[in-house]
């Protein structure tokens, strides 16, 4: 099933994605796309419902991010080798674990503002992972029953916040609008192997990322059950599995964002994104 919220900023409505590519309002059956909402359960029952007597909505309505209160997103750097070389970094031995403010958090085609002082604003398409139950001290070989399902991410990265501001790399990563998820989730039973999916983006046309799930490093399995061992992860939480070569800091010379950019991403089977950047109010 695609999961999916619709309708206005902090209006937005429960949802699903037809055979046919039609929204349905989901209303009846959940008040949400949440932690609530993602429990095996919960997905069960969505699952159960006769999607042909769910009212059709217009697929003109704006879409949200395809789940609310998300009550952390983690992300995952320099997991793709490829990366760490074009960032001049060491593949690393062990995840490497930083947070995305959940106030970043948009619509997968709402603009990206460039936030005031920013010269450096970049773009990294990546793949998340929603968990679906509580998990703490999960083994690797169990970690799939934790997942509720997948969805893309735009991990926006301000990188002279991140890399020259002193400290950790949250500055350039957690600014409004810097973290589009969705258009859908797609849970976790309909996607055959989440290691082997294209994934991609474009800026004005030119294409700068273009790779494959499967060249990750650490992949969502290992991924849930060693950030496992440090939190517990909760239903609706999102982990951003890192992102593949091709960031406007690895170019030659570096290329960065400038207002009225537009940037198209995907992640094959999870749908697809684009965005304009916008100024700063
Ligand atoms: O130069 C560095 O230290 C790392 C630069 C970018 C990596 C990154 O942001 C990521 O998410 O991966």
């Amino acid at each position: 099933m695609k999961l999916l919220r619709f309708g206005e900023p902090g209006k937005e409505r429960p949802g699903l994605l037809d055979s046919q590519q039609q929204i349905r309002d989901l209303s009846s059956v959940v008040s949400d796309i949440d932690g609530d909402s993602l429990s095996p359960d919960s997905i069960a029952r969505i699952k159960a419902c006769d999607i042909a007597t769910l009212p059709v909505v217009s697929n003109a309505q704006r879409i949200g991010a395809c789940v609310n209160r998300v009550g952390k997103f983690i992300c995952i750097g320099l997991n793709y080798v490829d990366h760490c070389e074009e960032t001049g970094q060491a593949v690393p031995a062990e995840p490497v674990v930083f947070m995305k403010a959940t106030s970043a958090i948009t619509g997968p085609n709402d603009g990206v503002v460039k936030p005031r002082g920013s010269d450096k604003l970049d773009w990294e398409v990546e793949m998340g992972i929603v968990i679906g139950r509580e998990a703490s001290y999960v083994d690797e070989a169990d970690a799939a029953e934790y997942i509720a399902g997948y969805c893309v991410v735009h991990d926006v990265s301000e990188r002279s916040f991140q890399l020259e501001r002193g400290g950790q790399w949250d500055k350039g990563k957690g600014c409004d609008t810097f973290g589009p998820i969705g258009p859908y989730l797609v849970t976790a039973d309909e996607l055959e192997n989440p290691l082997d999916l294209g994934i991609w983006l474009s800026v004005n046309g030119k294409m700068y990322q273009n790779s494959s799930t499967k060249n990750m490093v650490f992949g969502p399995a290992k991924l849930v059950s060693y950030l496992s061992q440090f939190m517990s992860l909760q239903p609706g939480d999102i982990i951003s599995t890192g992102t593949p070569p091709g960031v406007g800091l690895g170019q030659t010379p570096p290329v960065y964002l400038n207002v009225g950019d537009k940037i198209s991403l995907g992640v094959a089977g999870l749908g697809e994104q684009t965005q304009t950047v916008l100024p700063s109010p």
